[in-house]
Order: structure tokens, then C-alpha cells, then sequence
């Protein structure tokens, strides 16, 4: 295999039994040391055009992917910390495919979870399958649209927020005979960050509800046994615990 990781779930995915489903990982698509390196991997006597293009996507997702942080920073009135948190930020992007079914029942081909990123956006490739669970408890499936993004608030963006901002769980259902093809861009804490609430976002109203942590660590434990266990993996991990005095 020539797609790895040290991070659980971060380089290729597959041959998993009764799972018809694969994932690539380029990592740092935004720069073009990540993109030339996914692809010298891919195609050792080399492939410019897909490097090019993918770099020139992953370029401009990220544009996009920091249109959308500003405006959320903006709305909890911390945009000061906008330029900080870029330089904190790097960028992958997953190419996934779920094989097509026999049958054309929908079936769950990624459970109910939420991201472990900051903020994803997620683009599907004409065939639909995307659900988002809404504010009022209902699965609303996202229609396929090779022009339109669907933005996920991840749960490093809920920590980081202390949990204004709260991760959206989201599914796949597939169905039919055609072979589903989704784009997973993805901006998350570079490695030697800690992730740390401003204290801007913590007052009487909103004690501080996590605790500093490391994004490649709090990865290992969401794919630990303790914390798949977990209904939040985050909390679980670096969430504080509130002592009740005199109770
Ligand atoms: O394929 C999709 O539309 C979304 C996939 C997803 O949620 C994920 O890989 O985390
Ligand atoms: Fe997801």
C-alpha cells in the first residue's frame, strides 16, 4: 500500500469486508509539495495534469473553506483570531467511491458520524447519497450538485469554539446501480498545535468546556476503542469535568 498515514483514517481506505467502498487522501493539497508528492506516489513516471488540477482545487477550496471560518469567527466576534488560526491550519482532500448496489434499497454505506476536522466541505459527484441531520432532529438528504458545497462544521471547530459551533452528524445512504464518487476537503490543526479555546468564548454564561488538546492525538483516541465507545469522542477526550460542590 502506498497511501499511509500515521493518523487513523487519513491515507487509503478499502478491502474492507461486505464494504464496497475506497478513499484516497492527499495531504497538504494546498501546497504543491503535497500535491506532487500524492502523485509521484500515484504515478511514479509522473501525471502533471492531475497534479495541477487537483492542486488548483485544493487551492481553491481552501479559499472557500476560509470565506466560510472568517464569517463564523465573525458571528462569535473573534474574527481577531482569524490570520492566527490560518497559519495553524493545514488542508486534506479524500477521493472517495462507494461501489454501485444490486439492489436499489438504500442502504447505510457511511453511518451517522460527525468529522474530526475543523470544517469539511463535501462535493458529490452527481449520484446523491450525502444526509445531514437538521437542528429539528430530520435526515435531510443534500441533492448532488457538481457546483455546490456542503460545509460541515467538524468537532476541532466545536472545541475550539467551546461548543457554540457544533459538529453536524451526517451519513451516507446509497441505492441503485451507479458507482458514487464524493470530493472530502478537509481543514484541520497542523500537528505541533494546541488547540485552545480564546478566552473571548469562555464567561459565566459559557464556562470553558474543553480543555487544550492536540489534533493528531484526539484523532488516535476518536478511533480508540474508548472513544468509538464514546457518544462524544471530544468531550470524552479533553472535555472538563465539573465538580458539583456541596451538592
Ligand atoms: O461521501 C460523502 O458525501 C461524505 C463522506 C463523509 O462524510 C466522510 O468521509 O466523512
Ligand atoms: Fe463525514
Amino acid at each position: 500500500m502506498r497511501n499511509t498515514s500515521n493518523k487513523a483514517y487519513h491515507g487509503y481506505i478499502g478491502q474492507v469486508p461486505g464494504f464496497d467502498y475506497e478513499a484516497l487522501s492527499v495531504v497538504d493539497v494546498h501546497l504543491v509539495e503535497g500535491t506532487r508528492s500524492f502523485t509521484e506516489l500515484m504515478w511514479p513516471e509522473g501525471n502533471p495534469s492531475f497534479c495541477d488540477t487537483v492542486h488548483s482545487f485544493g487551492r481553491q477550496l481552501r479559499e472557500l473553506e476560509k470565506m466560510v471560518r472568517r464569517m463564523l469567527l465573525e458571528s462569535l466576534g473573534v474574527v481577531e483570531h482569524f490570520d492566527r488560526q490560518n497559519s495553524e491550519l493545514t488542508f486534506d482532500l479524500r477521493l472517495a467511491k462507494y461501489g454501485a448496489l444490486t439492489s436499489q434499497e438504500a442502504t447505510v454505506a457511511l453511518p451517522p458520524h460527525v468529522d474530526v476536522s475543523t470544517i469539511t466541505l463535501v462535493v458529490q459527484h452527481k449520484v446523491a447519497g450525502l444526509q445531514v441531520l437538521t437542528a429539528d432532529g430530520e435526515w435531510l438528504a443534500v441533492p448532488p450538485s457538481p457546483n455546490s458545497y456542503t460545509v460541515l462544521i467538524g468537532q476541532v471547530l466545536q472545541g475550539w469554539s467551546n461548543g457554540r459551533l457544533r459538529a453536524k452528524l451526517h451519513c451516507v445512504m446509497v441505492g441503485g446501480d451507479e458507482t458514487r464518487y464524493s470530493a472530502i476537503f478537509a481543514s484541520h490543526p497542523k500537528d505541533d498545535v494546541m488547540v485552545q479555546v480564546p478566552e473571548e468564548l469562555v464567561d459565566e454564561q459559557h464556562p470553558l468546556i474543553y480543555k487544550p488538546f492536540s489534533y493528531p492525538s484526539f484523532v488516535n483516541f476518536h478511533h480508540s476503542e474508548d472513544g468509538a465507545k464514546s457518544d462524544d469522542s471530544l468531550k470524552a477526550y479533553c472535555g472538563v469535568q465539573v465538580v458539583e460542590v456541596g451538592a
